[in-house]
């Protein structure tokens, strides 16, 4: 039994505004960036993330993509700086990419998609807790990692090879003494921007913070993505988690910043 929501026909985004009528809210996300109409901001600061590897947790197939968790109940594993008033605490990072590389990413740059795209999530530590925080207006902050088609990205290889043991929705596994800051681009220029989460609940709680450095993601690497799977298996066809991503929503009259000219 899914969750109610997915991204087919009968349960994709055109269908969530039914269940979830934030979904045409005034600050919802992905956007399209368009660069040129995106201002320089010289108060923006330098972007600090500081992540402590052992805050590393568990690997899970949450049935629309997968997440790896952090322990977040102490502030070792942290986002400040950019946009970000106080400190933000790292909870998960995940994916969404296309079952072809011509889509996948969830922001496009000037109409441009990428093939996958990473969200670090981090939730606002004047609150008590992410499920607080996560419906309040400055509550969470994301940092979004563009994934381009390249050579083989070393630093994926061990997140890849944990998606074999978490196949089917719902499986998770440890995993532990990963260093999330690896993932990121040697430049942290980006774009920011007041939006939502992606996916329902579609909450108005993100500051985005979408790189303009991608990564590189190998062919064969983005094959793994593909292979896994959103069902239980039992019984059910297994289908292939793949496009799970929401297309661009209506800026409403936000203004993009950029942090650098
Ligand atoms: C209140 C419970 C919210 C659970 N939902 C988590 C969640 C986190 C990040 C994103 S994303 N794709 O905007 O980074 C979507 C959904
Ligand atoms: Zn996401």
């Amino acid at each position: 039994m899914s969750h109610g929501w997915g991204y087919g026909p009968a349960d994709g985004p055109d269908k969530w505004a039914e269940n979830f009528p934030v979904a045409n809210g005034p600050r919802q996300s992905p956007i399209n960036i368009v660069t040129k109409e995106a201002q320089y901001d010289p108060s923006l600061k330098p972007l600090k993330p500081r992540y402590d590897p052992s805050n590393a947790k568990g690997i899970l197939n949450n049935g629309h993509s997968f997440q790896v968790d952090f322990v977040d109940d102490t502030d070792s594993s942290v986002l400040t700086g950019g946009p970000l008033s106080g400190t933000y605490r790292l909870r998960q990072f995940h994916f969404h990419w296309g079952a072809s590389d011509d889509r996948g990413s969830e922001h496009y740059v000037n109409g441009i998609k990428f093939p996958c795209e990473l969200h670090l999530v981090h939730w606002n530590t004047k609150y008590p807790s992410f499920g607080e925080a996560a419906d309040k207006p400055d509550g969470l902050a994301v940092i979004g990692v563009f994934l381009k088609i390249g050579a083989a990205n070393p630093r994926l290889q061990k997140v890849l090879d944990a998606l074999d043991s978490i196949k089917t929705k719902g499986k998770q596994t440890t995993f532990s003494n990963f260093d999330a800051k690896t993932l990121l681009p040697a430049s942290l220029d980006h774009w920011t921007y007041e939006g939502s989460l992606t996916t329902p609940p579609l909450l108005e709680s993100v500051t985005w913070i979408v790189l303009k450095e991608p990564i590189s993601v190998s062919p064969a690497q983005m094959q793994r993505l593909k292979g896994l799977l959103l069902f239980t298996g039992d019984g059910e066809t297994p289908c292939c988690m793949v496009d799970n991503f929401r297309p661009p929503q209506l800026l409403k009259g936000r203004h993009v910043r950029a942090s650098f000219k």
